[in-house]
């Protein structure tokens, strides 16, 4: 039989999976899997326990949200054994599974993951640290864990909407950073930059398909101008609903190795968890790191 791990964040999102978990572990012991389940006991758990046990795995599923995936592909690139992933989405946003229109139906996700075949999956690499679909900062980009958790469970994601918008006075401060794209360095000031291999940031920015591919090599890299006055905004709000990602307000560019530098730490988030706080970050795509089955 083939061994499935199966790791569960009892935390995350308010949990489709709680009802649903028996006929899921039915889908995966029909298609011939011994299964076990690991409820991850606290944030940093998941990581360590795939990174110490990927190895004595087949195939390895995680349910819960964007911060739970992000803590199963540390794992098991930590663990250097190349073992396919499942995803469940069970978290707020999931805005992976938005990105690969993964099911949000349990059942639905594990029948796709025993039927399905391995994408090649491209990740991040941050100071070391590696990130499914984004890297940011500034403006909005602690939102995500700033919101408390309970407020997630309770209201979903329009937890994230009011914490957002407690901080929409903050979107004309904007900081100086030299931006090194792939060599070619460029010096400006921005109110948001987010490093990306996703279609969907937040639930709120989406790229337009034709601009990413999720396994080229390559990653977007999202720079914000913070608007000084009406024009300036009314311009970057027709960018956005537009997804006009090449104008004075928004850009839009592609590389394989960026390096933000600042005068003044920045706070990041990775995968909508905390990343620390930074003056000089340097982010590789590590190409076709993950094999993700669906
Ligand atoms: N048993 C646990 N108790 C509390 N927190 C946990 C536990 N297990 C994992 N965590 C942490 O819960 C946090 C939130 O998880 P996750 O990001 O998956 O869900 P979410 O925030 O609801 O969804 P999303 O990121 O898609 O918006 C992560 O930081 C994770 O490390």
């Amino acid at each position: 039989m083939k061994k499935l791990l199966f790791i569960i964040n009892p935390a995350a999102g308010r949990s489709s999976l709680r009802d649903n978990l028996l006929s899921v572990v039915k889908v995966f012991s029909d298609a011939d899997y011994l299964v076990t389940l690991y409820i991850t006991k606290c944030a940093g758990d998941g990581q360590e326990h795939v990174a110490r046990a990927a190895k004595e795995y087949d195939i390895i599923v995680c349910a819960g949200g964007d911060g739970t995936l992000n803590e199963v592909v540390n794992g098991i690139l930590l663990s250097g054994w190349d073992v396919p992933l499942g995803y469940i989405p069970a978290g707020t946003t999931n805005d992976f599974a938005s990105s690969h229109q993964l099911s949000r139906i349990p059942r639905q996700a594990a029948r796709n993951i025993v039927e399905g075949k391995p994408f090649p999956h491209d990740v991040g690499e941050f100071n070391g640290e590696y990130f499914t679909y984004v890297a940011a900062c500034g403006l909005f980009s602690d939102v995500s864990f700033s919101t408390p958790q309970a407020l997630k469970n309770a209201f979903g994601r329009f937890a994230y909407y009011f914490e957002g918008a407690r901080k929409i006075q903050e979107i004309t401060q904007e900081f100086p950073l030299e931006l090194t794209v792939d060599g070619k360095a460029m010096t400006s000031k921005y109110c948001f930059l987010a490093v990306a291999n996703s279609l969907s940031l937040g639930g709120v920015l989406q790229f337009p398909e034709d601009m990413v591919s999720l396994s080229d090599g390559i990653l977007e890299i999202l720079a914000v101008k913070a608007p000084q006055n009406p024009i300036e905004f009314h311009n970057l709000m027709r960018a956005m609903v537009e997804k006009d990602y090449n104008n004075d307000m928004v850009r839009c560019i592609h590389g394989k190795e960026i390096r933000v530098q600042t005068d003044v730490p920045l706070v990041w988030t990775l995968d909508g968890e905390s990343g620390g706080k930074h003056t000089d970050v340097t982010i590789r795509v590590c190409e076709r790191q993950i094999r993700l089955i669906y």
